[in-house]
């Protein structure tokens, strides 16, 4: 479904991503995970087509470009307008005419309760599932979401999760950047390791234990990252 092949990307000089080549699946659910300016937004965007690489090749079989769906990092919203003009006013952007899905989507994301209230109005959770809502509107067959969790509470967080698990169990392909464990334990089946721009490593969300004893020998970002899985109860006294 998406082909890298051998993707460079430099920009002022210097070298983000080099020599990536990795394939993704129809109905994947892949979470690029590595340290900060380890390259993981600059290659969700050029796997989402929003940027050229500056050689490679990154081939997308898709029915058409609408049916890519990429979640920003930072909120993209009008503070004045209310969730639901900005549902209407991206069904009408994308031509959705399947007034089904939304509504779905909508109780799926608890968004009924908030759909008179402003952006501005809105908390920071709200303006994630928000964000997450207009950025899937059209159903997309791929969608990327880069840090689309950050500063959300557990309970929205699960809606969230449980609705892109059900578009998953549909065959909807999934690519996210995220350093949250909860979110990656439940919503990757596969995991992409980077650093420094190169992809170390790809594995299965079930063989995390013995992949990260790769990254044990040296004193890494990804050591500790890798450390914060397991929260040790006992040590810290409970
Ligand atoms: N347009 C740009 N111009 C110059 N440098 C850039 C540009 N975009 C990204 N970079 C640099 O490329 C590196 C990778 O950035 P990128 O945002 O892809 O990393 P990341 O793994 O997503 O990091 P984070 O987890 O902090 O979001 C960083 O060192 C960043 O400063």
């Amino acid at each position: 479904m998406l082909e890298l092949q051998n993707i460079n990307y430099v920009k002022k000089n210097k070298e983000i991503l080099n020599k990536i080549t990795a394939g993704v699946e129809r109905g994947e659910s892949i979470c690029l995970f590595g340290p900060n300016g380890a390259g993981k937004s600059t290659l969700l965007k050029i796997m989402a087509s929003l940027i050229k690489p500056t050689s490679g090749k990154c081939e997308i079989s898709l029915s058409t470009p609408k049916t890519v769906g990429y979640i920003p990092q930072q909120i993209a919203l009008f503070p004045n307008m209310s969730v639901k003009d900005h549902l209407k006013y991206y069904q009408k952007l994308t031509k959705q005419k399947d007034q089904a899905f939304i509504n779905e989507m909508s109780s799926a994301l608890d968004l009924n309760s908030i759909m008179n209230k402003k952006v501005e109005e809105l908390s920071g959770g709200m303006a994630r599932k928000l964000n997450l809502a207009v950025g899937v509107i059209h159903r997309p067959e791929m969608i990327f979401l880069d840090e689309a969790f950050v500063g959300v509470d557990l309970a929205f967080k699960h809606d969230m999760l449980t609705w892109l698990n059900k578009l998953n169990n549909q065959g909807v392909t999934i690519v996210f950047v995220s350093h949250d464990w909860h979110v990656i334990y439940n919503l990757a089946k596969t995991m992409w390791v980077l650093q420094d721009g190169k992809l170390m490593d790809q594995f299965l969300i079930k063989d995390i234990s013995k992949r990260e004893m790769d990254y044990q020998s040296e004193d890494s970002a990804l050591k500790k990252m890798f450390a914060l899985r397991k929260f040790d109860y006992e040590k810290n006294g409970n």
